[in-house]
């Protein structure tokens, strides 16, 4: 198998980072001064207990990859870049490759399929950030984070199992899954806490906001039909294998949309996390009020391109209130 690696970013360096150390044939598609910073000089990885620096072949768009037939293709884009790379994709003449969406949310593996046949579902336990160009940082040992992958609805198939054997024995942890979405909406109802903290801080305390998001998810889940899985810090697979950690000299400024406000990337990926229970919730009769309001403020905190961290939980309160 060989490993096209979509968007070179958090989750991105790491996999590529495992994939490479596994003897892994990897190819990177990445942009900007990240793309730049690899070429040169590589991609640094470093996590509680690792520190290295690996490299691979990285490009600037899927039509300078000659497509093979053992391609698997891993989406590490946020959701709302997925479309454009899907369609890079498609003018590249990719076809019948697996397209694994190593995302949050459970709205990409929709948009993939309308474009290609053979989509598989990833769940992405794996806390990471890309802050620097060149630089990324996991925060578990002893493995960088551990995935729940399966064929899109649900089953397996023999792409799932040669993933599975091209991470064996890495940095990241393996599970192929029949219910992959499962996890994928357990996972969701973790990431509905992400604009609180990008919002907030990583300081402030919000985990009655949080239990209030999930508390509406799961309303909405029963309502749709949702099975989901719970994927939190109580799934017991993480004690062996994922305990978070400091890493020297890098501050910790939060998980992924706390990052893209920190990076200045003038969009969040909130719409496709709180926007997808206000979604359900539409669809199926459920009130979302809370999830709605955190909605709205990821898109304003994007459009004013707001630092982390830059509302005050009494203005938040007043927000919410309002
Ligand atoms: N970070 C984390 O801890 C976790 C993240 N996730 C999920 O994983 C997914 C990826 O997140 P994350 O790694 O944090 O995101 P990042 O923003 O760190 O990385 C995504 C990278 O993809 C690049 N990219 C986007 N579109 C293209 C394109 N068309 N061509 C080339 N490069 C492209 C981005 O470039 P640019 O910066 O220029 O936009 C960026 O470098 C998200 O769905 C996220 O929710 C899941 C679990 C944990
Ligand atoms: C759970 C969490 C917060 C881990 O970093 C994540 O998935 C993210 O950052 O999007």
């Amino acid at each position: 198998m060989r490993a096209i690696v979509y968007g070179v970013g958090a989750i991105g360096g790491a996999v590529a980072t495992a994939l490479s150390k596994n003897g892994i044939e990897v190819i990177g598609i990445a942009r900007g001064a990240q793309l730049d910073a690899i070429r040169e000089n590589g991609l640094r990885m470093r996590s509680p207990d690792f520190d290295e620096r690996v490299r691979f072949d990285c490009v600037s768009d899927p039509a300078e990859i000659d497509f093979r037939e053992d391609d698997a293709i891993l989406l590490c884009m946020k959701t709302q870049d997925t479309e454009a790379a899907l369609e890079r994709l498609r003018a590249a003449g990719v076809v019948e490759q697996p397209i694994f969406c190593l995302q949050n949310g459970v709205e990409n593996e929709r948009i993939a399929l309308r474009r290609f046949p053979n989509v598989h579902a990833l769940c992405v336990m794996l806390p990471a950030s890309f802050l620097e160009p060149g630089e990324v940082v996991g925060w578990c040992a002893p493995r960088f984070g551990m995935f729940d992958f399966g064929r899109y609805p649900s089953g397996h198939d023999a792409a799932d199992e040669a993933l599975a054997k091209a991470f064996e024995g890495s940095m990241i942890e393996p599970f192929v899954a029949d219910d992959a979405m499962a996890s994928k909406y357990g996972k969701l109802l973790m990431n509905l806490s992400n604009i609180l903290q990008a919002a907030l801080g990583r300081e402030v305390d919000y985990k009655d906001l949080s239990e209030r998001l999930k508390a509406e998810a799961i309303a909405v889940y029963e309502a749709a039909g949702i099975a989901w899985k719970d994927v939190s810090a109580a799934d017991p697979r993480r004690d062996a294998l994922m305990k978070t950690g400091e890493v020297p000299d890098v501050p910790r400024v939060g998980g992924s949309t706390a990052q893209s406000l920190a990076r200045g990337a003038g969009s969040v990926e909130t719409d496709y996390l709180n926007g997808e229970i206000s979604l359900l919730g539409r669809l199926h009769g459920v009130a979302t009020p809370l999830n709605d309001a955190m909605t709205r403020l990821g898109a304003r905190l994007a459009r004013d391109g707001a630092a982390p961290a830059s509302l005050e939980r009494a203005e938040l309160d007043a927000l919410i209130a309002g």
